[in-house]
C-alpha cells in the first residue's frame, strides 16, 4: 500500500480503537467531561484496550504527557431520538435519518467519498462547494474535529451523510465534537443512512441533487421539485470560495508531519521559487506541499487579470483546485491562455479542467466522479502506478485535446484523463490531489516536476 501520511496513519489507528471502545464504555452521558487515569502505554499495548479519551493538550506534546490525563467527554445526540431528518433527491427516493449539526433546509449534487479516514480535511476542501458528502466510511466523527488538520479556513460542503455518527471522540488533538462543528459551520448532518445502499444508488443513477431537509412541514414532492430545478452545471463556485485580495504564503509542512525529507533538502539548495497561485479554492496543503520544495507563494483571487500575474514575473504560476463546473468560469480559461507558454504552469484538479480548455481542449460531467483516497492511476511515461487521492465530478476529454499535448496520467480504475503535459507550452497538469490530505502521498514527486520545470527556466540548460 502506498506511504500514507502519518497524521493519517495515527488517526485511522485512533479512530479504529474509538469504535471498539464506544461499546465497551457506555456510561458516558450527554455532555460530561471527567478527568480519568489513563494506562501506561507501553510496548505493543494496544490502543484498543484504552478508555476513551480526548487528551486536551498539544498536538505537539510528548507521549509521557500525552498519557498522563485524559478527559472523557461524552457526545453527541442519542441514537433512539426520532428520525427528524430527510434527505430527498430527485429521482424520488426518500433516505430519513437522525439530524445533527445544523437544521434547516440545503440543496446539493451527492456524491460519496470513500476515504477511510479525514473527513476533517474532506469537510474542509472548498472544492465541495455545491455538494452533499455521503462517506462510505461507516463511523464518522470518533476523532472529533481539530483546529490544525482543516484543508481552508471553513466547510463549504452543503451537508454529510453519514452512517454512524460517533457518540464519543477520542483523539489528543480534538477541540470540538463534530456535532458541534456543523452546528457552529451552519452544515446539516444526517445520521442514520444506509450510506452503501445510498452509494450503490449514485453508482446506478449517477450524481443526483439532494434536498436535506429537519423541516417536516415539507411535502416530499415540494422536495423533489426543489431537487429538480437546481444543477451544479454552468454555476461558477470558483469565484464564491476564492479569496478576495492577494496574500503570501509560506509556510511549509510541518517538521512532525513532514513524509518527503528531499523536498525539504532540495529546497535548502536554492533561493526560492515565487509561484503566483491562483485561488480557485485552494487546499492548504498544496500551499503547504509547494512551500515545503521551496517556494513563496502569493495567492490570487480567482478573476485577477493575467497581466497583473505576469508583471510579477514569478518563476511559476499555479492553478488550484475548486468547486463546480469547469466550463463555467471562462474568465480562468483566459487567464490561463494568456499565461501559457510565459511561464511554468502547474494545474490540480479545477486547475488541470481549466488548462485543459486553454490548451483547446473540452470538460464533460462523469457519472459519479471519483471521491476518495485509493484510486489507481498509471504515469504514463515510466509506467509507474500511483495510489491517488481524488476529488472530481469533471474531467477534460482527451479526444478534444490538440497535438502536443500529451495524457501523461490516466485513471486505471475508467481510464479517463488524468495529467497532461504540453511541452511548448511549459504546462503540466493533475487531475488528482497530489498534496493528498487526506490521502496517500505517491503523487508528491509532481510538486518536484514543478520546482524542475521552473529550475530549467531559471538556468536553462545549455545546448551542446
Ligand atoms: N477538486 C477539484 O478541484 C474539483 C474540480 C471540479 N469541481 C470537479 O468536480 O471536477
Amino acid at each position: 500500500m502506498a506511504a500514507m501520511h502519518s497524521k493519517n496513519m495515527q488517526r485511522g489507528s485512533l479512530a479504529k480503537s474509538v469504535s471498539c471502545n464506544a461499546s465497551v464504555f457506555p456510561c458516558v452521558t450527554n455532555k460530561m467531561y471527567r478527568t480519568i487515569p489513563s494506562p501506561p502505554l507501553t510496548a505493543g499495548s494496544s490502543f484498543s484496550a484504552s478508555p476513551l479519551r480526548i487528551h486536551r493538550i498539544s498536538k505537539f506534546a510528548t507521549l509521557e504527557q500525552r498519557s498522563s490525563s485524559v478527559i472523557v467527554k461524552a457526545s453527541v445526540g442519542k441514537p433512539w431520538k426520532p428520525k427528524d431528518c430527510r434527505l430527498v433527491l430527485e429521482d424520488g427516493s426518500v433516505w430519513t435519518g437522525h439530524s445533527f449539526g445544523a437544521k434547516g433546509t440545503e440543496i446539493g449534487e451527492v456524491v460519496f467519498n470513500t476515504s477511510l479516514t479525514g473527513y476533517e480535511e474532506i469537510m474542509t476542501d472548498p472544492s465541495y462547494k455545491g455538494q452533499f458528502v455521503a462517506f462510505t466510511c461507516p463511523h464518522i466523527g470518533n476523532v472529533g474535529i481539530n483546529f490544525e488538520d482543516g484543508e481552508s479556513a471553513k466547510c463549504h460542503l452543503g451537508a454529510i451523510i453519514v452512517r454512524d455518527l460517533s457518540l464519543t471522540v477520542s483523539n489528543y488533538r480534538s477541540r470540538v465534537t463534530l456535532d458541534e462543528y456543523c452546528k457552529k459551520e451552519n452544515v446539516i448532518g444526517i445520521a442514520g443512512i444506509d450510506t452503501r445502499s445510498l452509494t450503490k444508488a449514485l453508482r446506478d443513477t449517477g450524481c443526483l441533487v439532494g434536498v436535506i431537509t429537519t423541516d417536516s412541514s415539507k411535502s416530499v414532492d415540494e422536495l423533489v421539485k426543489m431537487a429538480k430545478g437546481w444543477t451544479i452545471v454552468g454555476k461558477d463556485l470558483l469565484s464564491v470560495v476564492s479569496c478576495e485580495e492577494p496574500y503570501e504564503w509560506r509556510t511549509g509542512t510541518h517538521a512532525e508531519w513532514e513524509f518527503a525529507p528531499h523536498a525539504v533538502n532540495l529546497a535548502s539548495t536554492m533561493p526560492p521559487f515565487h509561484v503566483v497561485a491562483y485561488d480557485f479554492g485552494i487546499k492548504y496543503n498544496i500551499l503547504r506541499r509547494l512551500a515545503s520544495y521551496g517556494c513563496r507563494i502569493t495567492v490570487v483571487p480567482a478573476t485577477y487579470p493575467a497581466a497583473e500575474v505576469l508583471k510579477m514575473n514569478p518563476d511559476g504560476v499555479f492553478f488550484s483546485n475548486g468547486p463546480g463546473d469547469p466550463s463555467a468560469a471562462p474568465y480562468a480559461v483566459e487567464n490561463a491562455k494568456e499565461i501559457l507558454g510565459k511561464k511554468p504552469v502547474f494545474g490540480i484538479c479545477m486547475g488541470h479542467q481549466i488548462l485543459g480548455q486553454a490548451f483547446g481542449g473540452k470538460t464533460f460531467k462523469l457519472k459519479f466522479g471519483h471521491h476518495g483516497g485509493n484510486h489507481p492511476i498509471r504515469y504514463n511515461p515510466t509506467g509507474r502506478v500511483e495510489i491517488s487521492a481524488q476529488n472530481h465530478n469533471f474531467a477534460v476529454d482527451p479526444a478534444t485535446l490538440p497535438s502536443g499535448v500529451e495524457v501523461t496520467h490516466v485513471n486505471l480504475n475508467d481510464g479517463t484523463c488524468a495529467g497532461m503535459f504540453y511541452k511548448e507550452k511549459k504546462a503540466m497538469t493533475i487531475q488528482y490531489h497530489p498534496e493528498s490530505s487526506p490521502g496517500p502521498h505517491d503523487a508528491d514527486i509532481c510538486f518536484e516536476q514543478f520546482m524542475d520545470m521552473m529550475k530549467a527556466e531559471r538556468t536553462p540548460i545549455p545546448v551542446s
